[in-house]
């Protein structure tokens, strides 16, 4: 059964940017229904990363709506997505360089930790039951994603992939109903992005996923639906098979590399 439109777990409807003269989103429509990969793609300079920071609520489009699941999600703050069951990794990969692995991933709980500064600062014992779970619950996550024996560790010490893996263990550790990633192939060896794309087919099981990635193999590989951006306008949507061979894809692409064979 085709999901209503209140299900999907994040949409954004005719969203446009604008900084200064430039339009960087025009009127933009595209959403994440539960149970897919959706894959955003497009030359440099198309608005990926615009789109992303609008999603996350870190840009304020000038006009268009975010919702998830039938609710508005425009004015949000990034740290309250959560609450409506999302979570992302950046780019940069932001870990806490002076804190360990385990306890990084730990902060990413916020939506499963109960407990408010009221409980903690009255030592009624449930901080302590609910750090416990956290801990645990974070340490499956370590487990599932192969890093347990890097949990005591700080971050820079780590190998790159590594603490990408870390990255998105805290992501995950708050069960998300939706995942965003920006760019995860970034960086990685070719035997890395093998693992990425097992483990985004894997995780497609529990979890809808809205992928950016300029590498375009793995969205290839592993979305059920892609959307191309250009110049911030969506040129051309659909399934992987439909955008490879849409020539409005293929012509915004070579345009893209002559303009920097010009350079
Ligand atoms: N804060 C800003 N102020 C002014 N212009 C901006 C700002 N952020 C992005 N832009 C411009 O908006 C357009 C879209 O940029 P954006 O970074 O969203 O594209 P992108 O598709 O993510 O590109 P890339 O693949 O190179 O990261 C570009 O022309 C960019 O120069």
């Amino acid at each position: 059964m085709t999901p209503s439109p209140t299900d999907h777990l994040l949409t954004a409807d005719g969203v446009t940017v604008r900084f200064g003269g430039l339009v960087a989103l025009k009127d933009v429509h595209i959403t994440v229904p539960p149970g897919s990969v959706v894959g955003l793609i497009g030359p440099n300079g198309a608005g990926k990363t615009t789109l992303f920071n609008v999603l996350s609520g870190l840009i304020t489009p000038n006009t268009g709506t975010i919702s998830s699941k039938g609710h508005r999600l425009n004015g949000l703050r990034p740290h309250h997505l959560a609450r409506h069951g999302i979570s992302r990794t950046l780019q940069g990969l932001n870990l806490f360089s002076g804190m360990t692995v385990l306890d990084n991933v730990m902060t990413g709980a916020e939506r499963l930790a109960k407990t408010g500064l009221f409980t903690m600062l009255t030592g009624l014992g449930r901080f302590e039951r609910d750090e416990r779970a956290l801990r645990e619950r974070a340490m499956v996550v370590l487990d599932e994603l192969g890093i347990t024996h890097v949990a005591g560790a700080y971050p820079g010490t780590l190998a790159y992939g590594v603490q990408k893996r870390v990255a998105l263990a805290r992501a995950l550790v708050s069960e998300p109903d939706l995942l965003m990633l920006d760019e995860p192939a970034s960086g990685l060896s070719s035997d890395e992005l093998a693992e990425l794309a097992t483990r985004i087919r894997g995780l497609r099981e529990h979890v809808s996923i809205l992928l950016i990635e300029h590498h375009m193999d793995l969205v290839m590989d592993v979305c059920d639906h892609i959307e191309v951006l250009n110049f911030g306008a969506v040129i051309s949507s659909g399934p992987p098979d439909t955008v490879r061979n849409d020539p409005a894809v293929t012509d915004a692409y070579l345009g893209s590399a002559e303009e920097s064979d010009d350079e």
